[in-house]
């Protein structure tokens, strides 16, 4: 697993989290009001050329690629593009751990732009959600891990709104973390899953992530 080290303070991490994480915040607006607007088609025309120019100016200056997982010296992680916590990404819900002795627990909102059956989540992001936060509890004592085979079972519809998950390490055996999760709507769980994570061979970035 690859990573890039920056060489930067925490309080520049926080600033450029002030900078990017309302942008994205505005561009995941954009994303449900492009799903539920509207207006007619003549306004549709002018929002987009008005999209596009934004999208011109934003580009005149860009990296090559993906924004990959980054670290400070401290070992502060920016993984700023991760597709469900990443603060630059507007896909991402974003969904944020917060971890405790046992595991890791999250509390999020799913829109109408994670939709698969009507008005509940769509299972593959259930999935998606599951696996980033079992693999932050499998790297919560340690470091990053992959995700060897996860094994979602489906309970009930998820629906749209207001969800938790939660997920804690129940086996450890060499490299691999055996974890196990759930997600769960205000009534309880609708959906668990069991996880094989691997810690990556001869890693060599930092440990005691933050
Ligand atoms: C701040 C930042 C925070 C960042 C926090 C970020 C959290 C991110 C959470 C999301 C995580 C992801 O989506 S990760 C992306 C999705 N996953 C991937 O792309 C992984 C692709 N697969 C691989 O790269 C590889 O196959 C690995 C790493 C999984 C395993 O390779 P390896 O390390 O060479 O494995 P190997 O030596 O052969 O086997 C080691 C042991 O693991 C077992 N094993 C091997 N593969 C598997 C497997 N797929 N499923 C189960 N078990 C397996 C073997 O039987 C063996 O057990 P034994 O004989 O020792 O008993």
């Amino acid at each position: 697993m690859q990573f890039t080290l920056e060489d930067i303070t925490a309080d520049e991490i926080d600033r450029r989290r002030g900078v990017y994480g309302p942008l994205t915040d505005s561009v995941r607006d954009l994303i449900d009001a492009v799903i539920r607007t509207e207006v007619d088609a003549a306004d549709i025309d002018v929002a987009r050329r008005r999209i596009d120019e934004v999208v011109a100016d934003l580009r005149s200056r860009q990296i090559d690629g993906s924004y990959g997982v980054r670290f400070n010296t401290d070992a502060v992680g920016m993984p700023w593009g991760n597709a469900v916590m990443g603060v630059r990404n507007a896909i991402a819900p974003p969904v944020r751990t917060v971890a405790d002795r046992e595991g890791v627990t999250a509390e999020f909102t799913l829109g109408a732009a994670y939709e698969g059956p009507a008005h509940h989540v769509h299972g593959g992001v259930c999935a998606m959600v599951l696996d980033q936060v079992l693999g932050e509890a499998a790297a919560a004592d340690d470091i990053p891990c992959f995700t060897g085979t996860i094994t979602v079972t489906y309970r009930r519809p998820t629906p749209l709104g207001a969800l938790s998950a939660r997920a804690e390490i129940v086996d450890r055996d060499g490299r691999k973390k055996i974890v196990r999760g759930t997600l769960s709507d205000a009534d309880g769980v609708t959906a668990e899953a069991e996880g094989v994570f691997i810690v990556p061979k001869n890693w060599s970035g930092p440990s005691n992530l933050k």
